[in-house]
């Protein structure tokens, strides 16, 4: 089980290139030193990192020439993957790799291509039902990266394949910077490489999701040098691969959106180097087995975590090292600053499993950075409508303990689902808060067995009580769950806007 979150894009200021001081890369939206204010000109600022250029990768000969790069190792294809042969299911290093999108900059005659080689860009368009056909609104830049994603989106498996050889065949030190199976990994650069191009004309979401990505990137041991090796890759596979799109005009593009996306990055993980360590240790000092496959788990973190209720974080087991997983907190912050988590051992999952079977007070995990936005807007004095599927439940808890710290009683209402009555494994505590709070309603739902409380699934159930239209909702828990719930709770009266889960597509991956 894992936990998730939306977010955002960077920002292309449409510049890049060479530009003196900078290198190859443009500082992204960031005024010249002297039309800067005195307050934004100080030295606390984390300085932008300068990183060398980068350079073509393989020869013109090679690009056209089908076969890939012998794969480095932990390179190969999906059917090798780990799934099968017994290692773990891997969440990369980077999430994404240390960095999405792709830009290469120099050597710009051994990328080109002879023009009857690549029709012109308006001779290659996405099909009607592409998510990458342009707004009439795009920019030239944003129009020429969605065709390259259009037409290399149906084979991203080759393409980040192949990406992933020549990364480790051009640049070896980098590999140990990755899990042992890549499987995850590919299709979380591919998908960071989607969303980067997709965002590419709304720089403040992008700016938003790359600065989180360049933070998240700091506890897998990115440095800014990395970035141009990425890029020459990315660029090397989109070359080899986006054969009617490719030109000199999308190369240029994806140069500058690469070089901006990449400038984000590494100012953000600069900066945050300044208030946050990489990440932190932490020692587990309480395991209680809750049913045969669910465990919760407390741990110390060897430094202060700040954190709010209802955020998650990446953790990493010493067991599978650079296999990194998402859990929610199952606590608002406490006094003892004691963390905890509910896990559920998955099939096949190897950091689950580990956490709930082998786990034991005195070993030492690693935490990376909070996330999420499924936090309490305290502001509000709407209601909390709460949906909690099995170990869903963790951060509900928490939002429910934030509420009573802060003191204004608001009307709580959870929905705890489960598929019987066993699985139901924190309704005493859920109880007890209900017992201690009069705010607060807990109602059971078991979906797949006899039970007391209510039957059927958390949406029916939800359904059958209100009205809504005061409240504010929070979905937690499998993915299938949580889009059944939010088409009810909009059903129901609640707009999108008021209600607040973790992304699905990162709980749905999490599930795998
Ligand atoms: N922040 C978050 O969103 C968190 C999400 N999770 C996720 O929660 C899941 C928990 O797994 P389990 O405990 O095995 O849950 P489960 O499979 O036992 O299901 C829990 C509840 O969700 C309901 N449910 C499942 N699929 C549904 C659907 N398609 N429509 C309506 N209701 C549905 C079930 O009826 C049951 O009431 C994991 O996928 C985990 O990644 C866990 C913690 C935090």
């Amino acid at each position: 089980m894992d936990a998730p979150t939306t977010t955002s894009s960077a920002g292309s200021d449409g510049s890049g290139g060479n530009s003196g001081d900078w290198g190859w890369f443009t500082p992204s939206r960031k005024p010249p030193e002297d039309q800067r204010a005195p307050d934004q000109q100080s030295d606390e600022r984390a300085p932008s990192r300068p990183v060398n250029p980068i350079r073509p990768v393989g020869t013109e000969a090679d690009r056209r020439t089908p076969a890939a790069p012998a794969p480095g190792p932990g390179a190969g294809d999906r059917r090798g993957d780990n799934r099968r042969t017994g290692g773990p299911a891997n969440t990369g290093p980077a999430n994404t790799g240390p960095a999405p999108t792709g830009r290469a900059a120099t050597g710009r005659e051994e990328h080109q291509r002879p023009d009857e080689a690549a029709p012109a860009p308006q001779d290659v368009r996405p099909g009607p039902d592409s998510p990458f056909v342009a707004p009439e609104t795009a920019s030239p830049d944003a129009i020429l990266l969605r065709r390259t994603m259009a037409e290399v989106e149906p084979i991203s498996d080759k393409v980040t394949s192949y990406f992933y050889a020549l990364l480790f065949v051009q640049h070896p030190e980098l590999r140990p910077l990755f899990p042992a199976a890549m499987d995850a990994q590919r299709d979380r650069l591919f998908k960071a490489i989607l969303t980067a191009a997709r965002l590419i004309d709304d720089p403040d979401i992008l700016t938003d999701f790359l600065s989180r990505l360049g933070r998240g990137h700091r506890k897998y041991g990115t440095q800014p040098e990395h970035y141009p090796a990425v890029g020459e890759c990315l660029i090397g596979a989109l070359t080899r691969y986006a054969v009617t799109t490719w030109n000199d005009e999308a190369e240029a593009a994806w140069v500058r959106a690469y070089t901006a996306i990449s400038q984000i990055m590494i100012d953000a993980s600069a900066e945050d180097e300044l208030i946050a360590p990489a990440w932190w240790q932490a020692e587990v000092v309480e395991h209680e087995s809750r049913t045969h496959d669910i465990a919760v788990i407390t741990v110390r973190p060897d430094q202060p975590y700040p954190f709010l209720a209802g955020q998650y974080t990446s953790l990493e087991t010493p067991w599978w090292p650079r296999v990194w997983r998402h859990y929610s907190f199952a606590s608002a912050p406490r006094t003892d600053g004691l963390l905890s988590f509910h896990v559920k051992a998955v099939p096949a999952g190897w950091v689950s499993s580990a956490l709930v079977h082998r786990a034991r007070p005195g070993d030492v995990i690693r935490l990376g950075p909070p996330a999420g936005s499924m936090t309490v807007d305290h502001a509000s004095d709407n209601g909390l409508l709460c949906l909690g599927g099995g170990t869903g439940i963790a951060p509900i808890k928490a939002l429910v303990e934030d509420v009573a710290d802060h003191g204004r009683h608001r009307p709580v209402e959870v929905f705890y689902g489960a598929r019987n009555d066993h699985d139901l494994y924190d309704i005493d505590t859920m109880l007890r808060l209900a017992q201690r709070h009069p705010w607060l309603a807990v109602r059971p739902v078991v979906s797949d067995g006899p039970t007391n409380g209510l039957s059927g699934r958390l949406p029916d159930a939800v359904r059958q009580y209100g009205p809504w239209n005061a409240f504010d909702a929070y979905l937690s828990g499998p993915p299938g769950m949580i889009r059944s719930g939010v088409d009810a709770l909009v059903g129901v009266g609640i707009p999108s806007h008021r209600i607040r889960h973790d992304s699905i597509e990162e709980l749905a991956a999490a599930a795998e």
